[in-house]
């Protein structure tokens, strides 16, 4: 990670008609970071994600976006939507999914190159998806199915690239491929990754934001169990588990969760 910001959020608030999500968020996100975003069930992280992607209008406050120090108007960012934000029926297959992630590369009119759909074999490849190219989408297991998503994600390797909950249905032994590939893409690029699993998420991050209306930053992941109780809300317990030291949830009584 470079001290060289990438995105820089100020004050921002964020609601969805009048219910207010987020408020008063400050955030830098830096060239190679990987910074994990963690918090309680209904607490804005996806509200987050949506206003770093431009997606949501913020109520309040500034986003600025920088290349190698200067400010420009916009970074390329990858994105992996939470799971069940897709539409499993939409016809297209897993070549056509990952294809998409290149469409910003191309003008309208203009075919894809020969180069980016060797690109596009590559990326296949490197989430395990050989031999299920022309497999619908409907047709995928859950895991197959954020493999392929990802694979839209990162093939045009963006400045950054945001992942929302990837792991839901990617089986354990694509988990740990899944997190050395994102180590590797992690050198040339910055991670956002939004987790429930605070235990994967601390093993692998660089940095850890805790969303719970508020945004409270820790700039490494030597975080000590007060800390995250305090900024979760709940209590937290700490457990060894083999290798895997692994956080355990004690409660979830969150005012105000849904
Ligand atoms: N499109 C929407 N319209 C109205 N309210 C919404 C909308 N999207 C989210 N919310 C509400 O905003 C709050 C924050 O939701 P958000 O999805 O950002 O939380 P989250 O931390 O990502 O939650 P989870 O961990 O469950 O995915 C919740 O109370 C949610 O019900």
């Amino acid at each position: 990670m470079t001290h060289e910001p990438l995105i820089q959020l100020t004050d921002i608030s964020a609601a969805y008609d009048r219910k207010q999500v987020l408020t008063d968020v400050n955030l830098t996100v830096y060239e190679k970071d990987f910074l994990g975003v963690i918090g309680p069930n209904g607490g804005g992280k996806t509200t987050l994600m949506k206003v770093i992607l431009g997606l949501l209008k913020p109520v309040h406050g500034t986003i600025r976006f920088f290349r190698h120090g200067k400010e420009v108007p916009e970074v390329s960012i990858g994105y992996l939507p939470q799971y069940n934000h897709i539409d499993k029926k939409f016809p297209i297959s897993v070549y056509e999914v990952v294809l998409s992630g290149l469409n910003k590369q191309k003008s309208l009119f203009s075919r894809f190159t020969a180069e980016q759909h060797r690109q596009v074999e590559r990326t296949i490849a490197r989430m395990g998806l050989e031999g299920l190219e022309q497999r619908a989408i409907g047709q995928l297991s859950g895991g197959q199915l954020q493999r392929a998503l990802l694979g839209r994600a990162i093939v045009s390797c963006p400045q950054l690239i945001i992942l929302d909950e990837p792991n839901t249905y990617i089986d354990k032994r694509f988990e740990a491929r899944l997190y050395s590939l994102l180590e590797d893409i992690n050198r040339e690029c910055a991670i956002v990754l939004v987790s429930h699993d605070i235990g994967t998420v601390l093993q692998n991050v660089k940095t850890i934001a805790c969303v719970n209306g508020t945004l409270d930053y820790h700039p490494d992941t030597e975080i000590p169990a007060e800390w995250l109780e305090e900024h979760f809300g709940c209590p937290i317990e700490l457990l060894g588990h083999g290798n895997l030291p692994h956080r355990v949830l004690k409660c979830h009584n969150h005012s105000g969760e849904h």
